[in-house]
């Protein structure tokens, strides 16, 4: 489904800056596997995420998805497959349009040019049935504008539109560390249905390691550029987040600096 081979990238290359984020980073994804990515400060975990949509074009190594090479393609033609919600709750949705407008945008990216001919009675009726799948009764307020609505229920709409063509790879950064724990819970919970249902592959960074343990079906941790442990099966299930902590500093010889993951 997705295979990253060999992946490097170094930023400020040649200059006092230079910092390696990517060093030679190997991952394959099985179709619907659910990955959460964890990993201290600067580990790599974001930069990783922007290689894959295209954002950062890369040094080395190759990304393959569905068995095509698209390392050179850019990030508008990866993003008909690729799926992505970010911390701020801003950034994925136009404030001043309605929720019917956005997800009428979301939906058009899966339509040929020229067939996309507003928003149809049939488009409306899909719109609502997907919104009542976030129990947040957004369906009752489809043309009310989205700068209405609080941080968690945009996050939550975010992620209805990144997936309401199905993607082929949905990549979610920190989509729930701007949230307040209980709205962040119930959209993790959401993330959770809507991935499951869908068996959507997915790439999930989180700072909350008991929420990497407990949603997905494996867990990376990064640490300087690289995966330096790749959770699965039977030795994920039996993982708590103590001996995920000891793991990371036995593994890597530092102690783990990302204050969030500690308190999450
Ligand atoms: N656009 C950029 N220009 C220069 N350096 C960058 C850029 N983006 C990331 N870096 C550097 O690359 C390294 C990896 O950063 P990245 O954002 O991928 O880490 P992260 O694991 O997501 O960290 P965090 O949990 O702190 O967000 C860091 O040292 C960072 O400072």
């Amino acid at each position: 489904m997705l295979r990253v081979e060999s992946l490097s990238k170094t930023f400020g290359k040649g200059s006092t800056n230079e910092k390696i984020a990517l060093n030679e980073v190997n991952l394959s994804l099985q179709e619907g596997e659910f990955v959460t990515i964890i990993g201290g400060n600067g580990a790599g975990k974001s930069t990783l995420l922007n290689c894959i949509s295209g954002v950062y074009e890369i040094d080395e190594g190759r990304i393959i998805l569905d068995s095509k090479d698209v390392t050179s393609d850019p990030e508008y033609k990866r993003s008909r497959h690729i799926g992505r919600v970010f911390q701020d709750p801003l950034k994925g949705t136009a404030h001043d349009m309605t929720i019917e407008e956005n997800l009428a945008i979301a939906f058009a990216k899966g339509k040929s040019v020229g067939l996309q001919s507003g928003v149809t009675k049939k488009d409306t009726t899909l719109f609502k049935e997907r919104l009542e799948l976030l129990d947040l009764g957004l369906e009752n307020r489809i043309k009310q504008k989205v700068g209405l609505l609080s941080g968690g229920q945009r996050q939550a709409l975010t992620l209805l539109m990144a997936t309401i063509i199905k993607p082929r790879l949905l990549l979610l950064d920190e989509h729930t560390a701007a949230l307040d724990p209980t709205i962040a819970r119930k959209v993790l919970g959401l993330t959770h249905k809507l991935v499951s249902e869908e068996k959507l592959c997915t790439l999930m960074i989180t700072h909350n390691m008991k929420a990497s343990l407990e949603y997905g079906t494996r867990t990376i941790m990064m640490h300087g550029g690289k995966i330096m442990m790749d959770l699965q099966g039977e030795e994920r299930k039996d993982m708590t987040v103590d001996r995920l902590i000891e793991q990371f500093e036995k593994r890597s010889g530092a102690e783990l600096d990302n204050d969030r993951m500690l308190l999450g």
